[in-house]
């Protein structure tokens, strides 16, 4: 009898052993098909909130800003990029983060421009073509935290398989001076394009989003002129300077060659999607598969929307904070603005060789 118990208890103890041998394995195997897809290099990635799903991203999506461990400088990572094979894509596969599901990129092409031009609807309709790949939210890495380095750069990125591209969008780009030397340092070959809206809207639109957040904001007309109103345009207010194009446009040239450019209207991104994502797609260098089917006019919104947008099989429109109503700014200050924009309109379009008809 006694010896027939501890026998049990002996095997009770034998089993519980392979038990724990088995979940071990279990567990070791879980974490290395777990790494093999991918997400062990995962964290930390930018962290989207809600509003990717709203489709409203740029006001909500949060980057995560711990900074990133000591790494590579930029001009070591140039070095690497640099070399006269490098083929236009920067190719960074010797840096080991791959896996099955491709390989994180810095951007062949990146959208600098213009605040509230529509490049939200460009990056979005974009990430539609099935050889575009794109960061969601905006980096601003080559103006805000430039110093935490291209490693931590491409590692926003999402992964990109060989003829893939990889994209992003920050509009402030444009405007900052430092931009086009960090850009070029990064590649020279980078393809840029600028989504360009008539200055006097534009300005508008950016006072909407201002007054959206500051609703106490003083009046449009004592911002944009001097002397409450009665003197020249104010060209100290940042809104006012970002429709400069050309003074912006003149920085950048000094690194790239225009035919790094593409200009796109954001007036024809709304009247005509399909015609203008043609022409992106041209200049991308990708298989034109964006076309008209892909978009319908919404009338409550009164702008183009997807039928189905990346990710989703439901049609869907950008959110709240894109295609807000303006208010309404007297009909003399805009004139004011219109011929004060004049001139620089003129010397953008010289410079660029495309008249869009803002005048
Ligand atoms: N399809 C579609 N849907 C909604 N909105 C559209 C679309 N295409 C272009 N636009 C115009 O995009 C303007 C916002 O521009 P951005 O996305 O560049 O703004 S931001 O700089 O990222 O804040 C936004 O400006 P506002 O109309 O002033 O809100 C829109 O006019």
């Amino acid at each position: 009898m006694g010896c027939g118990g501890n026998r049990v208890r002996f095997n009770f103890g034998k089993v519980l052993s392979k038990v724990s041998v088995f979940f071990t394995m279990v567990l070791i195997f879980t974490y290395f098909f777990y790494c093999l897809t991918g997400f062990c290099d995962s964290a930390p990635r930018t962290l989207y909130s809600q509003a990717a799903a709203d489709g409203d991203y740029d006001n909500q999506v949060q980057l995560d800003l711990r900074p990133p461990p000591p790494l590579r400088s930029g001009a070591q990572l140039q070095n690497r990029t640099a070399s006269p094979d490098a083929p236009q894509v920067v190719d960074t596969n010797s840096i080991p983060v791959s896996n099955t599901y491709g390989t994180k990129r810095l951007p062949n092409a990146i959208i600098i421009g213009v605040k509230k031009g529509g490049t939200r609807a460009l990056l979005e309709f974009l990430r539609i073509h099935p050889d575009v790949r794109a960061f969601g939210a905006e980096p601003h890495f080559f103006d805000r935290f430039y110093d935490r380095g291209l490693e931590w750069y491409r590692n926003l990125m999402p992964r990109t398989l060989d003829g893939q591209i990889t994209m992003e969008k920050t509009p402030s780009y444009f405007v900052t001076k430092e931009a086009p030397s960090r850009v070029c340092t990064m590649n020279c070959q980078t393809k840029l394009i600028v989504v360009v809206r008539d200055p006097v809207t534009r300005v508008v639109s950016d006072y909407t989003q201002t007054l959206t957040k500051n609703p106490g904001l003083p009046s449009f007309q004592s911002l944009a002129l001097k002397n409450s109103s009665a003197g020249p345009i104010d060209t100290t207010w940042s809104a006012v300077r970002i429709g400069l194009y050309a003074k912006h446009l003149e920085n950048w040239l000094r690194y790239f060659p225009l035919s790094h450019f593409l200009f796109v209207s954001g007036e024809r991104l709304v009247s005509d999607p399909a015609g203008e994502m043609g022409r992106v797609q041209d200049f991308l260098g990708l298989k034109r598969v964006i076309s008209d089917k892909h978009f319908y006019f919404n009338q409550t919104k009164g702008f183009p929307c997807l039928k189905k947008p990346e990710g989703s099989s439901r049609p869907r429109c950008l959110g709240k904070s894109k295609g807000r109503p303006h208010p309404q700014i007297p009909a003399e200050v805009l004139q004011r603005l219109r011929d004060f924009y004049r001139p620089f309109n003129q010397r953008f379009y010289q410079m660029c060789g495309q008249n869009f008809g803002w005048d």
